[in-house]
């Protein structure tokens, strides 16, 4: 899978571009302000059906137009499908695949695995278990096909005995209708997620053997609720016996939505042990990983998006980060103020350039 061709139409500030990618790598360059991330966000909104910079759609449509529209080439098993995606100013999104309308963004997703990493990913290592939790669930969202109806059926028994929490306020059969179903559906997800967990960490340790510092590295999956508990059954009498403190809180303290995947460097927790340059290294080798397993078991070429990654790191880190995409199966898109932040750590590899200027796009062959 890939992204052939891009055309973009009054998206933040480029008014119009036709773009043709290569499937390995493209270096997307140009000053500050010129438009770089914003063909990132284009590719990203192609998959997501939203921006990673804003939850306001508008915001992305051109100023003074009243609609960006978006239109792919994408590359699957041999097939070309076309990808077209309309936002206007007031209403919906429109999504199209091979002229037939799209109705949900999750067929999007399906599409295209895009991963991003951002000055601001940092937050998967140094934020909450939320950003991990939605990292592997990416991950095993293109890899497990059972995933995605297991994962919908969670979030529904959540919101329900949520909802119950604001008008029941004592046990009662219906409440353990939902922690029956709930356990149930905790021990299916943490299977895959084990399996999934076990897989990333075999692709994540060969990208990091020459780091001395990633030695020992550990990858552990906190399931969301104590060791001892060992059974779906267990698993509910934990949920009722802790429901006056989940009537308090009015969400469910136990459960799959609470699950975490523990990096360890020899026994320490890597946020507290890592210099910034390492963890940005060890962010860069998660995410190579996690494309790599998406290619591997998922079947799907993934597409990773890299703004502005070379800055911040010293020639030794930006050497160690770019001899990952030596191995790497996957269209990158890397973004950077100059193409000497970059080429000269892949001499190898011959990207694709374009250069942005006022949010004009132009190929250059140098
Ligand atoms: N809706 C919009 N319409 C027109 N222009 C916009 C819109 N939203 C943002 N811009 C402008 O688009 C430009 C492109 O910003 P972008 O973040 O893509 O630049 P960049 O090349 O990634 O910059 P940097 O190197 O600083 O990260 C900015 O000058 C911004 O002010």
């Amino acid at each position: 899978m890939a992204l052939n061709t891009l055309r973009i139409q009054q998206f933040r500030n480029i008014a119009e571009a036709q773009l043709e990618f290569r499937s390995g790598i493209n270096l997307i360059y140009g000053e500050n302000g010129s438009g770089k991330t914003s063909l990132l966000e284009a590719i990203y909104y192609l998959a997501h059906g939203r921006s990673f910079r804003s939850s306001k759609p508008e915001k992305l449509i051109r100023y003074e137009q009243t609609a960006f529209v978006l239109n792919a080439k994408v590359e699957m098993a041999g097939q070309l499908l076309n990808l077209g995606l309309q936002r206007e100013r007031e209403g919906e999104l429109r999504m199209r695949l091979n002229g037939e309308d799209l109705s949900r963004v999750s067929e999007l997703a399906q599409l295209l695995p895009v991963q991003l990493i951002t000055p601001e990913s940092f937050r998967l290592l140094l934020g909450g278990p939320k950003e991990r939790r939605q990292f592997f669930d990416m991950g095993l969202f293109h890899v497990e096909q059972s995933f995605y109806s297991l994962w919908s059926k969670l979030q529904r028994v959540l919101k329900h005995r949520n909802a119950l929490l604001k008008i029941q306020k004592r046990y009662n059969d219906e409440y353990a209708y939902w922690d029956q179903n709930l356990a149930s559906l905790a021990f299916e997800l943490q299977a895959l997620r084990q399996r999934y967990i076990l897989a990333l960490d075999a692709a994540v340790q060969p990208l990091l053997v020459d780091a001395l510092w990633a030695s020992g590295l550990t990858l552990q999956l906190y399931s969301g609720w104590p060791e001892r508990i060992e059974t779906p059954e267990q698993l509910q009498q934990l949920l009722q016996q802790n429901f006056l403190q989940d009537l308090r809180l009015g969400h469910c303290q136990f459960g799959p939505q609470k699950a975490d995947l523990k990096l360890k460097v020899a026994g320490q927790v890597v946020e507290e042990v890592l210099s910034r340059g390492q963890l940005k290294v060890l962010l860069f080798a998660l995410k190579v990983a996690q494309s790599n397993v998406i290619y591997n078991y998922g079947h799907k070429k993934p597409v990773l998006l890299i703004d502005d990654l070379a800055s911040e790191l010293d020639d030794n880190s930006k050497r160690h980060i770019f001899s990952f995409l030596n191995t790497i199966n996957s269209q990158v898109f890397i973004s950077a103020i100059n193409t000497d932040q970059v080429l000269p750590a892949i001499p190898d590899l011959y990207p694709a350039l374009f250069h942005v200027e006022h949010g004009q796009i132009t190929i250059r062959t140098e």
